[in-house]
């Protein structure tokens, strides 16, 4: 055959949602300490080695496990298939795709039916499932809920060097682009992509990869986030609240980033909108736009962009990085992420260029804490 034609890949595994993810930790009571006891997350079950929660309104087993190991890092993130049948599929597509292919039996992880394992062509460990234990769901016993309650897991934003080969992939397994950042001279910096009616089930911010950037969690309500800012505080734990609260530009979603006791990002995020009809109208950002990641214009702190999380590979072993070799989203915007314009041709009463306009050649950087 013309082997300049890519063989035609077989069917993908029709994936539901982003379900579940796998934390390293390496403190296990530190992290049960910020996951149950501040968060509020419901333990399903629990032993020495590894912690199984889930949010008030998921009633499969888990949507977050944090196991003990001697290096933070992400282990798994999971997507759940619409049937037992789609881990046949997912074993072809991916075995087409070239990569490492692992069934583990049900059971293997506690309260969850079979599983493929891939490290999939981006270099993350993806997890496809459907079998799963069914535990209560507390979606109404708010006699347990707490001013803080969380919902249910919402994405995953993983950091990797080239977007537009991320996005080819994501597209091949049926997800669509809701939002992306790019510039004028088609670089794109982050796109966000969905598989169920919501803006992502998976965030492709560009970067050094592969590293986890962040696991999302929702809320139903924007005084739930502020509730969980204001027991940090009584706690003395503010340290842990990296960025926002906030109101996203891309998404429109209201924030919160926390950082867990290992480092690891996690997100409180609630009030996207519906994406679920064919035609869902693509929003694309211009980089140099400085509500894009915050609507109110508050700057991005530096660690936002520069940490991430290890992934590990199917042996347990911390992935291979690939440099970004497009410009860094940081290089390009860390300025305009600081106290600049929000309108592009920004001209003061005196008819000089404003600092937004790019015409004034001042220099914009972000105020840090130290000044005033
Ligand atoms: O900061 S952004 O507005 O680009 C953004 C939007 C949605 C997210 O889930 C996120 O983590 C970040
Ligand atoms: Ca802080
Ligand atoms: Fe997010």
């Amino acid at each position: 055959s013309d082997n300049t034609v890519p063989a035609a890949l077989p069917p993908a595994p029709d994936v539901i949602r982003a379900a579940s993810a796998e934390l390293i930790v390496t403190d296990l009571a530190a992290a049960r300490s910020f996951y149950v006891d501040v968060l509020r997350l419901v333990v399903t079950e629990e032993d020495e080695n590894a912690i199984y929660l889930r949010a008030f309104e998921d009633y499969l087993h888990h949507s977050l496990v944090l196991r003990k190991g001697p290096v933070a890092a992400c282990a798994a993130l999971s997507y759940r298939v619409r049937s037992e049948a789609e881990l046949d599929v997912a074993e072809t597509y991916y075995k087409a795709l070239g990569v490492d292919v692992r069934r583990l039996p049900a059971g293997t992880k506690r309260g969850i039916g079979e599983i493929v394992q891939v490290q999939d062509p981006l270099g993350f460990p993806i997890e496809f499932f459907y079998g799963a234990e069914h535990v209560e769901r507390f979606t109404q016993r708010y006699d347990v809920h707490g001013a803080g309650a969380i919902a249910r897991l919402d994405h995953f934003n993983v950091v990797t060097p080239d977007i537009p080969a991320a996005q080819k992939y994501y597209e091949g397994l049926g997800f669509k682009v809701s939002e992306d950042i790019e510039d004028d001279e088609q670089t794109v910096y982050a796109a966000w992509m969905y598989r169920k009616s919501t803006v992502h089930d998976v965030a492709l911010t560009g970067g050094d990869g592969p590293r986890m950037h962040h696991i999302a969690f929702s809320t139903n309500e924007r005084h739930q986030i502020l509730h969980i800012c204001d027991q940090l505080g009584a706690l003395r734990r503010s340290d842990a609240i990296e960025r926002g609260p906030g109101r996203h530009g891309v998404s429109n979603a209201f924030y919160l980033y926390l950082r867990d006791p290992d480092g690891h990002r996690i997100e409180i995020y609630t009030q996207d909108y519906y994406t679920g009809d064919p035609d869902n109208p693509v929003i694309r950002w211009d980089v140099h736009d400085n509500q894009r990641r915050d609507w109110w214009g508050t700057p991005v702190v530096p660690s936002w962009y520069s940490e991430a999380s290890t992934v590990l590979d199917l042996d347990g072993h911390p992935a291979e990085l690939v440099e970004r070799k497009d410009s860094s989203e940081a290089a390009v915007t860390i300025g305009a992420d600081g106290f600049s314009y929000t309108r592009a041709d920004e001209t003061r009463s005196d008819g000089s260029a404003g600092p937004g306009s790019g015409r004034s050649g001042e220099v914009q950087g972000v105020k840090l804490g130290h000044q005033v």
